[in-house]
């Protein structure tokens, strides 16, 4: 069995089209949906992501500005400046990308952010409204792996689905998406024994550990429908998955790329969440 590519890059292109005619309606009332993004110190991984998601958002004529810092900029320095833009009433989104430098506290950043800006969804009460279901903003990575489960009408409804990777950003809010969506759910960490016996049950395996090919397909369970979250950049230059694609394409119904796959849904569901945060504002 040869499983289905999970085309991420098409499905984000999908969702921009379908985006057109909410942005052209916001225009209308002269507003312009805006991002603002806060990046601190130089790490080349995150100038990309952050240069690819300044053009999706200028290409579709919403307003994006990147603030860069220097590594040493101070955390007060930086909380003064999110305080600033939380005041500014033409602004509706604030992303500071992460990670952030050693020195600064991550928790206190994000959760300086005005709620209403998150559109990460990251602070500390976007978590909460999350998990107890009445989500302000879904973060963007679960959100589009939603968007892409939905677009191959995958049944989660009593599905078993695993999680393997349990970060703030990407493990435990996917883990509270799928359980929404009647999934039974198992999250794994880097602790857990036996983590095959886990994977190897799963109808929906998201990976997303940050472990470039660390689920390979003896691991997974015929017909199960793989998501790699994972985006490493190898030595060659060529960006791997969290999956060893060529074994896990042997044995899935469905699995998505790398790249292609995860990433371009982020960066929609970034699109989605700042104009939605404008239509609220
Ligand atoms: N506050 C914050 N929010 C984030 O959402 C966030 C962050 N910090 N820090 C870094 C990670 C990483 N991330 C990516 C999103 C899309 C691609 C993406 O579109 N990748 C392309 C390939 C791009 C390439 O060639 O390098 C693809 O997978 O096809 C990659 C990486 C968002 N992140």
């Amino acid at each position: 069995m040869t499983a289905t590519v999970i085309d991420g890059k098409a499905l984000a292109n999908q969702i921009k089209e379908e985006l057109a005619q909410r942005i052209q309606t916001l225009k209308n009332k002269g507003v312009i949906p805006a991002l603002t993004v806060i990046l601190v110190g130089d790490d080349p991984a995150s100038a990309v992501y952050v240069n690819s998601k300044h053009n999706t958002f200028t290409q579709l004529g919403l307003k994006s500005d990147v603030l860069r810092f220097p590594a040493e900029t101070s955390q007060e320095e930086l909380l003064a400046k999110i305080r600033e833009l939380n005041n500014d009433k033409t602004l509706h989104g604030i992303l500071v990308q992460l990670p952030l430098p050693k020195h600064i506290d991550t928790n206190t950043v994000i959760d300086t952010i005005s709620p209403e800006k998150d559109v990460d969804g990251f602070h500390v009460s976007n978590a909460g409204a999350l998990m107890t279901g009445n989500p302000r903003f879904i973060p963007c990575t679960p959100y589009g792996v939603i968007k892409m489960l939905e677009s191959q009408n995958v049944n989660l409804k009593g599905a078993e689905a695993v999680v393997v990777g349990a970060s703030n950003i990407v493990g435990k809010p996917m883990a509270l998406l799928l359980q929404k969506e009647g999934a039974t759910v198992t999250i794994c960490n880097s602790k857990t024994k036996d983590l095959t016996s886990h994977t190897k049950r799963a109808d929906i395996l998201v990976v997303a550990t940050g472990r470039p090919e660390m689920v390979t397909g003896d691991m997974i369970k015929p017909g199960a429908v793989v998501i790699d979250v994972g985006i490493n950049r190898g030595a060659d230059g060529k960006l791997k998955g969290d999956v060893e694609y060529a074994s896990a394409a042997q044995v899935a119904s469905a699995i998505t790329p790398v790249p292609g796959g995860v990433g371009p849904m982020t960066i929609v569901m970034l699109l989605v969440n700042t104009i939605e945060a404008a239509e609220r504002a």
